[in-house]
Order: structure tokens, then C-alpha cells, then sequence
């Protein structure tokens, strides 16, 4: 254990917080402006003092970042307590286990994300952007300023479910999408409030959260009654989750299993990508060079045909472009673990039980590591994989056993999209909006991301 010339123990530097609450109501007010400004002041280990003589540490430097999402991996499993708030909602899949479940359901489901699988994923992707694009059609010839985000959350959870589940919802996509997003926005308070408060306390919000969550039951009870009733069922995620046998006991998944894996695909694997997509377009519309570098590219590769998987090589800006979108803007912006036994990360005592956040937002915004760390530059990511920085310090889907299983859908998912939307629009943010990231569960929007619509001729014409 390390210590102090007089023998204490190293304890990380941190604000001191409240009496009795310690930092608990700074966290809860703004939780990534608390996290941003501590970092900065404190440095790459910084200890916060919560109720009940709780600690939660921060750390932001690729070695400590390494140790705890790979080497000691064993010892960091998922946050008791954070994991414990997504339960309710998502209960028990791939997002929230640990230990021997989570390693057989990463077995089951790891084959549905293979690149020689996730490339078939590209006509579907491309078809059900072409339907917004259509949509959006009355809305470019007014040329109207409307809040893109719920439009990506639709679009996204579209795709999802016609990729991973051979499910069209595109006529329920905005409802189940709303019931998402008072899903998580529910999770978030629980999150953010770092004190608990009795689950039996009847409130709105929780009445809310019931009933959004019995939407989305409703909807995956009858999915995989449906499925299971089909003979001829496709192979997707849901299928192989189905047939799905344990290998010592024979056992099949339940129905709740069932649902709560589907569920945490809606968790994981839509508002990420939909997000993302919000950003991309704020950042082209501020960023004009960007954007015209974008364009050309298109124009080159694909002209005004749909973009296809096999354009993708070739749409190295683009590419380029998307991995700086998400070094500023990474969606899964925190991700918690805890120790199992103490341990020491950077020299600091760290004890078993307190709640590690790895912030991807922070480490991807480090000046050590990055150069302009703050400014927009796609250039990096054409010269390096990793932007020039360490490994560890890129880190969107994060590194290790846990790495995002969907990491693959959403880097040819949003390429695509963006390249389809660009034959036919141009987005320009609402004058005066003030792009600025809130915590919602995932990295938001605050106050949204209002873009003006026009139609553009040819795509290369709608360069600013
Ligand atoms: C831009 C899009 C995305 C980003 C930035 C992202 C990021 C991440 C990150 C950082 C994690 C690790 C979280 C942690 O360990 O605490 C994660 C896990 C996960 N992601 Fe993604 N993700 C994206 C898209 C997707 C998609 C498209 C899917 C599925 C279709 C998906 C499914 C999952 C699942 C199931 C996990 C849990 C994996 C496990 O713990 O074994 N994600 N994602």
C-alpha cells in the first residue's frame, strides 16, 4: 500500500465537498461540469468525498485507465451501486452482469456483431435513412429549424431492430424511442443522486418510468412470442439468443432473460449511435472546411448513388471525421467500476468498494495526450488510428474484455448515414444555439441540437 513519509496512507487529492454530504450536491447539479473542473484543478486521480464516508475516484490517464479496464480487469467489475439503478429497467443482461453469466452471454451474442455479418447490415442501414430522407422532404422546402435529436433516436433504433432483430418498427419508432428516453432519463436522476432514496416512495417520475417500461415490455414479450412461435425464424441476435442452450445444463434462456437482453440493446445500442449523429451534424455545420472536405469526398466515391459497405474504404475522411466526433463527444461518456480488494492507481489508496469512473469525455480532452485537444481536427485520425494519442487514451467504446460489442454497427451505421443525408441536405445549426454536453445516461445535447433544413442539389453543391 503506498504511503506517506509518515507512514499514512496516500489518500488522492479531491474537493472537500459539504459536512455530511460531502460532494453529493455538486455532482447531482452538474455532473459533467463537477467531473471537468475537478479534473483540471486536481489531476489524473482525483477523490470525491460522498455520504455514508463513501469515495468515488476519477481517474484520467491511459496507464491507470489500462489497469483498470484490462490488466486488473478482474478485480473492477461493474459499480454495484450504478449498475444497481440501470436494473429496474434493463435487469440483468450483458450491460449489467459480471463474472461467469456475463462471459456466456458475451459468448452468445459476440458471433451477431462479426464484421462479415455486420457488412450485410449496409442496405438496411442505408434504406431506412433514405425513408427520413424522404420524411424530412416537406421540412426542407420550408426550410424549417427543428430539434434533430428525437429524429436520430428514431432512425437508430429503426435500424437496430431491422439489423439485430429482423424487426421493422419504423411505425412505432417514435413512441418506443420516447420510452427509452424516460427510461434512461429516469436512471439518470437515480445515477446522479449518489444518495438513495426508497423505491417504494411513490413519485411522478417513477409512475412515468413504470409505464414507459410497460411499453416496452409489451412490445418485447410479444417479440419473442413471435419468435419463438416462428419455424422459419432469420438468424439474428434474438435467434441465437433463443436457441441458445447452456453447455453444462442444457438450459435455455427464459423469457425474462430473453427481454432483459433485448432491452439492453436498447440501452446500448441506439441513443450511442443516434447521438453521435447529433454531434456529427452540429460539428460539419460548425465547421464549414469540414464539412466542404466531407462533401467532395462523397461526390468522389458515390456521387449521388446510395452509398454502399464497399464505399467504406474509400470514405477515408469521413471515417476520419467520425473518429474525431466521438474523441469530443464520445456518447458513453463515463463508464464506473469497483474494487474488489483495495488496490492503488497513480500512487493513491484505493479501497475496495468505492466507485472508480473512467471518463472518456475527460481522458479524450487530456493536453498531455492530445494535441489541441479542444480544437476539431479529423486530420489526426487520417495520420494515426489513434488520433496520435496512446491507446488508452482513445477510448469511445472503451478497451478490454469489455469492449463495446457494437462498435463494429455503429462505425458503418454512421458513415452511411451521414453520406446519405449530405446527398440530399444541408443542416445548419440555429443561430445562437450554444452547443453544450449535459449527462443524460449518455452524453446529451443541452437543450437539444435546433438545425435549419435545405435541399441541395447534388452533393458536392452543398458545400457552405
Ligand atoms: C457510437 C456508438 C457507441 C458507443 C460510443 C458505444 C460505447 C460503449 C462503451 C464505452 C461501452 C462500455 C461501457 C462500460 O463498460 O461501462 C459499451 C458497451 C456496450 N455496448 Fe456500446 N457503444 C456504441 C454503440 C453500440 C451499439 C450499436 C450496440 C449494439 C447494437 C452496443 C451495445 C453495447 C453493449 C451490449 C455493451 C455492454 C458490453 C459488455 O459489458 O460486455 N453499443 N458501448
Amino acid at each position: 500500500m503506498s504511503l506517506t513519509s509518515s507512514g499514512r496512507v496516500r489518500h488522492a487529492p479531491g474537493p472537500q465537498g459539504y459536512p455530511v454530504v460531502g460532494c453529493g450536491p455538486d455532482l447531482v447539479r452538474d455532473l459533467v461540469g463537477t467531473f471537468t473542473r475537478a479534473w483540471r484543478e486536481y489531476g489524473d486521480v482525483v477523490r470525491f468525498r460522498l455520504p455514508g464516508k463513501r469515495n468515488l475516484f476519477l481517474i484520467a490517464h491511459p496507464d491507470h485507465i489500462k489497469h483498470v479496464l484490462d490488466e486488473r480487469q478482474a478485480n473492477y467489475p461493474k459499480d454495484p451501486l450504478s449498475v444497481g439503478k440501470f436494473e429496474p429497467w434493463v435487469g440483468q443482461g450483458l450491460f449489467t452482469s459480471n463474472g461467469d453469466f456475463h462471459f456466456r452471454q458475451r459468448r452468445l451474442a459476440q458471433p451477431a456483431f462479426k464484421g462479415s455479418r455486420i457488412a450485410g447490415f449496409a442496405p438496411a442501414m442505408v434504406d431506412a435513412t433514405g425513408d427520413l430522407v424522404r420524411d424530412w422532404h416537406p421540412r426542407a422546402t420550408r426550410e424549417e429549424t427543428f430539434d434533430i435529436t428525437p429524429e436520430m433516436f428514431r432512425l437508430a433504433l429503426t435500424i437496430v431492430m431491422r439489423t439485430l432483430f429482423s424487426t421493422d418498427v419504423s411505425g412505432r419508432a417514435g413512441e418506443l424511442a420516447r420510452a427509452v428516453r424516460i427510461c434512461n432519463a429516469y436512471t439518470n436522476t437515480r445515477l446522479q443522486r449518489f444518495v438513495e432514496l426508497p423505491q417504494s416512495l411513490p413519485s411522478r417520475a417513477r409512475t412515468r418510468f413504470l409505464r414507459a417500461r410497460d411499453t416496452l415490455d409489451s412490445f418485447v414479450y410479444g417479440l419473442i412470442e413471435e419468435r419463438r412461435r416462428d419455424s422459419s425464424a432469420p438468424d439474428d441476435l434474438l435467434t441465437r439468443f433463443l436457441r441458445a442452450q447452456d453447455e453444462q445444463t442444457g438450459e435455455r434462456m427464459s423469457d425474462k432473460q430473453l427481454r432483459d437482453e433485448v432491452v439492453t440493446m436498447f440501452l446500448g445500442g441506439y441513443e450511442t449511435t443516434a447521438l453521435s449523429l447529433v454531434w456529427a451534424f452540429s460539428l460539419l455545420s460548425r465547421h464549414p472546411e469540414s464539412e466542404r472536405r466531407a462533401r467532395a469526398e462523397i461526390a468522389e466515391v458515390c456521387g449521388d448513388r446510395e452509398p454502399t459497405a464497399a464505399d467504406l474504404p474509400k470514405l477515408r475522411y469521413l471515417k476520419a471525421f467520425y473518429q474525431e466526433v466521438l474523441r469530443l463527444y464520445p456518447s458513453v461518456w463515463t463508464m464506473s467500476r469497483s474494487p474488489l480488494e483495495d488496490d492503488e492507481i497513480g500512487g493513491y489508496h484505493v479501497p475496495a468498494g468505492s466507485q472508480v469512473f473512467i471518463s472518456p469525455y475527460l481522458m479524450h480532452r487530456h493536453p498531455r495526450f492530445w494535441e489541441n485537444p479542444e480544437g476539431f481536427l479529423p486530420e489526426r485520425f487520417e495520420k494515426s488510428a489513434t488520433g496520435g494519442a496512446p491507446l488508452y487514451a482513445y477510448i469511445p467504446f472503451s478497451r478490454g474484455p469489455r469492449l463495446c460489442p457494437g462498435s463494429s454497427v455503429a462505425v458503418l451505421e454512421a458513415p452511411l448515414v451521414i453520406a446519405r443525408i449530405l446527398q440530399a441536405y444541408r443542416l445548419t445549426l440555429a443561430g445562437g444555439h450554444v452547443c453544450e454536453p449535459t449527462s443524460n445516461v449518455f452524453l446529451y445535447p443541452r437543450g437539444g441540437m435546433p438545425m435549419r433544413l435545405e435541399h441541395v442539389k447534388g452533393v458536392a453543391e452543398g458545400a457552405r
